[in-house]
């Protein structure tokens, strides 16, 4: 049996992050890839004109101080995202262009919703991001889901229904889905709302060059044959003298393994000795989102000339968030937008033709007649994907942060965890698995 020092399982940003730590570092090192690419959650995509498009995780932006500067370390690009003109929002049938921070909603709505968002933001700088289960008032915070809270604090009635939209927009999950404490925390590990719902300035602020499945793409060049695809993960095993990491076409012994899967898949793979109950509830406890992306081409990017950004939020449709995706030359026009939570999961028993016409439909609503032309429509369901099973990551349902949240990174012996879900800053997103990634290797390369 082959003998190396780390096994990394999973190969997307997180494990070749992690890989890529521990090589520079002199350590023996094999990346165990279950598909036959690597990049996991990224991955490219391409419109019938040849124009590549991000079929998953596509935006960075401020404070993702550690992806920004891999991407460059790796040789790749980044462009701002088209963000010039008004954006529109969509309410009781009615669209509003605006340009503003209060969405184009009524006077009252929009201090209102400054007034919540205030509120949120206040409460974030309480918590934790290191461990949120510490956090003065975590019980109760963790005890009331975002939409409980928002019942609460808020009479308002379109206020609640923007938020109902916006936080599926972020988690592809629901407002009840989510324990207030997780998205505080989110908020804070992301650096605060505002950073994530901006474009510029804000986390949607630039794209990468060809695709941000490249990033990996290069890693993974770097990596060479330590890299092994089409490699599912079935059985960890451990004991005192090492691990022994058995997958569909051998195994392989190591000292450590980092395992940088989504956490419902790690719970997917067997452990023996079993792992410890809390590790183990934290792969049931931290199901994903569901979301449908689309990406549709036009022949140009009309709605900038009618001064749009190509931004849209509907508070009346199932696909409801749109945004302006077209190759930086503007030499077509790409519009992205997304079906989130329940609206992905009803949508799923639609013929691909019936998705096709919901998405064009609505952006006939939003855009006008020329919408109604355009030369593809692609779309990606990460929840059928056997090694993602849904997306955008993982989340944190009421009473799991404060009972579990220990466990969530904390080694188990000589296996590390890794992925965007166990990282404190950007939690979620493609910097936070960069981040989780380098802090697995080093906390293998403390133990030596
Ligand atoms: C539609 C969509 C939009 C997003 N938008 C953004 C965005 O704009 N900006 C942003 O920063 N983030 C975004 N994200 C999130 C971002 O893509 C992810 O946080 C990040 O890519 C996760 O990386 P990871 O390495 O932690 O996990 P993954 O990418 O899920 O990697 C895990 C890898 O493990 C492999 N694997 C699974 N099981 C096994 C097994 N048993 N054996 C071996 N290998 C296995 C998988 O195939 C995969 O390659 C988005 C995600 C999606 C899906």
């Amino acid at each position: 049996m082959n003998r190396v020092d780390v096994v990394v399982v999973g190969g997307g940003l997180a494990g070749l992050a992690a890989a890529r730590e521990l090589v520079a570092a002199g350590k023996d090192v094999v990346v165990l890839e279950a598909r036959n690419r690597v990049g996991g959650r990224t991955m490219g995509g391409v419109l019938s004109n040849g124009v590549p498009v991000e079929m998953g995780g596509q935006w960075v932006g401020p404070t993702q101080d550690v992806v920004l500067e891999l991407i460059e370390e790796l040789g790749l690009e980044t462009f701002p995202s088209y963000d010039d003109g008004d954006a529109l929002m969509f309410v009781d049938g009615q669209g509003v262009r605006h340009a503003s921070p209060t969405f184009g909603l009524p006077e009252r709505t929009a201090a209102e919703l400054a007034r919540l968002s205030g509120l949120m933001e206040e409460l974030a700088t309480t918590v934790s991001v290191e461990s949120p289960w510490t956090t003065k008032e975590a019980e109760e915070l963790d005890r009331q889901t975002l939409d409980g809270w928002l019942t609460s604090n808020t009479d308002n009635d379109l206020a609640r229904r923007f938020f109902r939209v916006l936080v599926p927009a972020l988690f592809s999950a629901e407002a009840p889905e989510l324990s207030f404490l997780h998205f505080l925390f989110y908020l804070k590990s992301g650096t605060s709302l505002e950073t994530l719902l901006n474009t510029t300035g804000g986390a949607q602020e630039s794209r990468v060059v060809g695709g941000t499945h490249r990033i990996s793409e290069q890693m993974a060049v770097e990596l060479g044959d330590r890299v092994r695809l089409e490699a599912v993960v079935r059985t960890i095993r451990q004991d005192v003298d090492g691990v022994t990491v058995e997958f569909e076409g051998g195994e392989i012994a190591c000292e450590r393994v980092v395992v940088a899967v989504p956490q419902t898949l790690a719970g997917r793979i067997r452990y023996v000795p079993p792992l410890p109950s809390a590790r183990d509830a934290v792969t049931q406890q931290m199901p994903a989102g569901s979301v449908i992306k689309f990406q549709v081409g036009y022949a140009r990017p009309f709605w900038r000339i009618e001064g749009l950004n190509g931004s849209v939020l509907s508070l009346d449709d199932a696909f409801n968030v749109v945004l302006d995706n077209s190759p930086e030359d503007g030499s077509c026009g790409v519009l992205v937008g997304f079906l989130e939570g329940r609206h992905a999961r009803v949508s799923v028993d639609l013929s691909p033709e019936e998705r096709r016409e919901l998405v064009v439909s609505a952006l006939v609503k939003f855009f006008g007649p020329e919408a109604a032309q355009p030369f593809d429509v692609v779309e990606q369901d990460w929840n059928n994907e056997e090694f993602t099973r849904g997306c955008y990551g993982g989340r944190l349902g009421a009473g799991v942060w404060t009972q579990y949240g220990e466990a969530l990174s904390a080694p188990v012996d000589r296996i590390h965890w890794a992925g965007a879900e166990t990282s404190t800053i950007w939690n979620g997103y493609m910097d936070g698995a960069v981040r989780s990634g380098r802090r697995a290797a080093s906390e293998i390369l403390t133990h030596g």
